[in-house]
């Protein structure tokens, strides 16, 4: 029986156009696109230094807990443009890279980024890495080799569901998850929020921000305000 052991050689990918252009929108505009419901969970963090944002799409990896022979496999199948992002059953005792595969990753396969829930180790160097690197933290105990796993499977990581060729976004606040069927819409209504919050921005800092919302809602909710000390 092959199933938690396998590896899909294809995936379903969106257009390299249609990816490129979330380049320049913050992950939080996106993400304001999607109500509020496919940021990863910020456990899951930047560790590295780049210099732009991470954008690719998921070549994703369900690996058993602090092993890391389906991630090798995964970066055998990897080059530019995609991400690798690793589902590792919740563990946190072990990291499953460090600093040889991320060198291997960035250097000999090109890949847009490295996405893990789960550790990584010698911290020291990657954090001065310009690949984009995201773990929940890091430890000196290594993975082992053994298996199984999957490649190229749906995964689950950090509360939200991947499945193989979704866009992946990443900045300094984290990682979300763009549903490949649903990106063209997604990325129209994102310029239009980025945008928008720029001015949104601007108002506050210029003392020209509206904020009557605040009363309407608390008054549609009927809070009482009351005119005393507690
Ligand atoms: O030994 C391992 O599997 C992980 C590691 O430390 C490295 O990639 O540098
Ligand atoms: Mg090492």
């Amino acid at each position: 029986m092959s199933v938690g052991n396998r590896v899909f050689l294809k995936r379903d990918l969106p257009s390299k156009e249609l990816v490129e252009a979330f380049k320049e929108i913050p992950a939080a505009n996106i993400e304001d696109c999607m109500n509020r419901i496919f940021g990863l969970n910020p456990e899951i963090k930047l560790m590295s230094t780049p210099k732009q944002n991470m954008v690719g799409v998921a070549l994703t990896v369900k690996t058993r807990a602090g092993d890391n022979l389906m991630i090798h496999q995964a970066l055998e199948m990897a080059g530019e443009g995609d991400i690798i992002i690793v589902s590792n059953e919740g563990d946190r005792s072990r990291a499953l890279i460090g600093e040889v595969m991320a060198q291997y990753a960035q250097c000999t396969r090109k890949v847009a980024g490295l996405v893990f829930d789960g550790a990584i180790r010698d911290i020291d160097e990657i954090s001065k890495m310009p690949l984009s690197i995201y773990a929940s933290g890091y430890t000196p105990s290594g993975p082992f080799k053994e298996g199984p796993g999957e490649v190229n499977v749906p995964i689950a990581i950090g509360g939200v569901i991947v499945m193989p060729g979704d866009i992946l976004v990443g900045d300094s606040d984290g990682v979300i998850v763009i549903p490949k069927a649903d990106a063209e819409t997604v990325l129209a209504e994102a310029k239009i929020v980025c945008k928008k919050d720029a001015e949104k921005v601007q108002a506050a800092i210029h003392g020209t921000a509206n904020k009557n919302w605040v009363n309407e809602k608390l008054v549609k909710k009927e809070c009482e305000f009351i005119d005393k000390t507690y």
